[in-house]
Order: structure tokens, then sequence, then C-alpha cells
């Protein structure tokens, strides 16, 4: 996947998506189709370093505490421009009573068409946080299978580690859910990966290969080509009733 075009940010939630809002922010992202992405998870995880290095390839190491950030930019998947918008979320909180997840978070996942989980390998309430933090998203988008990719940033702090990035990876196959682990700091690669599988997927959920409308059409016979062999008889016999005329006058 190419990133096309300049970020640009909105300090709030988004309204009702549409490729038309997208493209008031992102002017190239005029009629494309859109893949609409949050990520989330705990405080200081790196969610905000994460849509940074994604978007600009670079990473920044201090950044204001998230205000709830939109970006819009266009991708290319498989050969299609589409517009892409990812939204950077406040870390969640966890609670005596379970998660400590705000209306505004709560109507930014509802939004969302795939959802970035990310844990730090430095923390392991972070990674407790990401079997509640599924659940209440497929809560938020009943009958419907979100795509989601399991997130373990800080690689690199191999030293201060309090998870095995192995037990991520159990944790997102028993979810369903994709795994990748990741140093924002360090590699811009798999960072890059991970969207890239995620927006592949919505991109496939948008565009099934064989929709009812589709098979309908593959029904209606289609009009015959003309037979060949038909048309050079017609042919010849035309030329010879011809030749004949013009002999007998
Ligand atoms: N060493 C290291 N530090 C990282 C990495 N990713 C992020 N950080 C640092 O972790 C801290 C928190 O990063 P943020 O991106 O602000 O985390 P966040 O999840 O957006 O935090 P909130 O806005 O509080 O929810 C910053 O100091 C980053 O520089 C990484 O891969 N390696």
């Amino acid at each position: 996947m190419r990133l096309i075009q300049n970020m640009c940010t909105i300090a709030e939630y988004p309204g009702p998506a549409s490729a038309a809002a997208a493209a008031e922010c992102c002017p190239g992202a005029a009629g494309r189709r859109l893949v609409k992405i949050a990520v989330v998870g705990a405080s200081g995880v790196g969610k905000t370093a994460l849509v940074v290095r994604f978007l600009t390839k670079r990473f920044i190491g201090d950044y204001e505490r998230n205000a709830g950030n939109l970006y819009t930019r266009q991708v290319q998947i498989e050969g299609e421009t589409l517009a892409i918008q990812v939204q950077d979320t406040p870390g969640i909180q966890v609670h005596e009573n379970g998660l400590g997840c705000s209306e505004q978070l709560n109507r930014c996942i509802r939004w969302a068409d795939a959802v970035v989980m990310v844990f730090s390998i430095t923390d392991h309430k972070s990674y407790e946080l990401i079997g509640q933090l599924h659940q209440h998203v497929q809560q938020l988008h009943p009958g419907t299978r979100l795509p989601v990719v399991v997130v373990a940033n800080k690689a690199d702090l191999l030293h201060i580690k309090q998870v095995d990035p192995q037990l991520g990876l159990q944790l997102a196959s028993m979810l369903g859910c994709l795994f990748y682990e990741v140093s924002v700091s360090e590699n811009y690669n798999d960072v890059y990966n991970a969207f890239h599988v995620l927006c592949k997927e919505v991109s496939h959920k948008q565009q099934p290969s064989s929709t009812p409308e589709k098979r309908r059409s593959s029904l209606i016979p289609r009009p015959k080509s003309p037979n060949m062999q038909d048309l050079k008889r017609r042919f010849k016999q035309a030329l010879s009733a011809k030749v004949r005329t013009v002999t007998s006058v």
C-alpha cells in the first residue's frame, strides 16, 4: 500500500462517515471508497506513535495526551486508490466494574470498519485489557465480524518486558484476529503491514466476489453471438443469387 497524500487532522470525533466527509479533509479522496480504522488500547501503549509512524513513516518521541484525532489519507490497495481514515483515541482505563469507555469512544468504535487494538509488551495490564476490549467492540457491531488486528508494541524494550509476545499471538488467534509484534520506534515495515492487511480485509469485505446482484445478472441469458457458419451460408447464397441474376441478363 502506498500513501499518497499529506496528512490532515480534525481534532474531534467523526460524525457519520462518508467519502464526501473524507474529501473535505483530503480533497483527492472525493469519490473514493472509504476505509475507516479506529486505533484503541490502554493509555501510553503507543497508539499515537503508531498512527503517526504509519502516516508519516516517522517516529516522534513525545506526543501530547491524545484528544482523538482523525487523519485522512489516500492509499493504494491492489491497484485501487482508496480513502482511508484513521481515528486515534484516548487511552482506555479499566475500572472495577469493567472497561471505562466513554460514549465518544463507543461512537468511534461503531463508526469504524476495522479496529487496531494496541498493547505494550512493557505493560501487562494493557495486554489484559485486549480480551475485554475485543468483546466490547464485537458488542458494538452485532451480527458482523469486524476485522481486527492486535498489535504488541514496544518490542525494542525487551529488558523491561512484562508480556511475552507469544502470549499476544495466542490471544489474537483465540479471538480470531491477526497479530503483529512491532516496535514503532525502530521498525516501519511491521507497522505498515498491520494497517495494510486490515485495509485489504475491509476492501475485500466491501467488494464481495459474488454479490447476489452479480449472481442474478449472471443468470440472465446473454444474447447469442451470430452463428458464423450461418452467416457464411447466407452470404454465399446471396452472392450466387446475384451471379445468377447477372448471367441471366
Ligand atoms: N521505546 C519505545 N517507545 C515507544 C514506542 N512507541 C511509543 N513509545 C513511547 O511511548 C510513549 C507513549 O506513546 P503514545 O503514542 O503517546 O501513547 P498513546 O497510547 O497514544 O497514549 P495516550 O494518548 O495516553 O492514550 C511515548 O513516550 C512514545 O515515545 C516504541 O515502539 N518503543
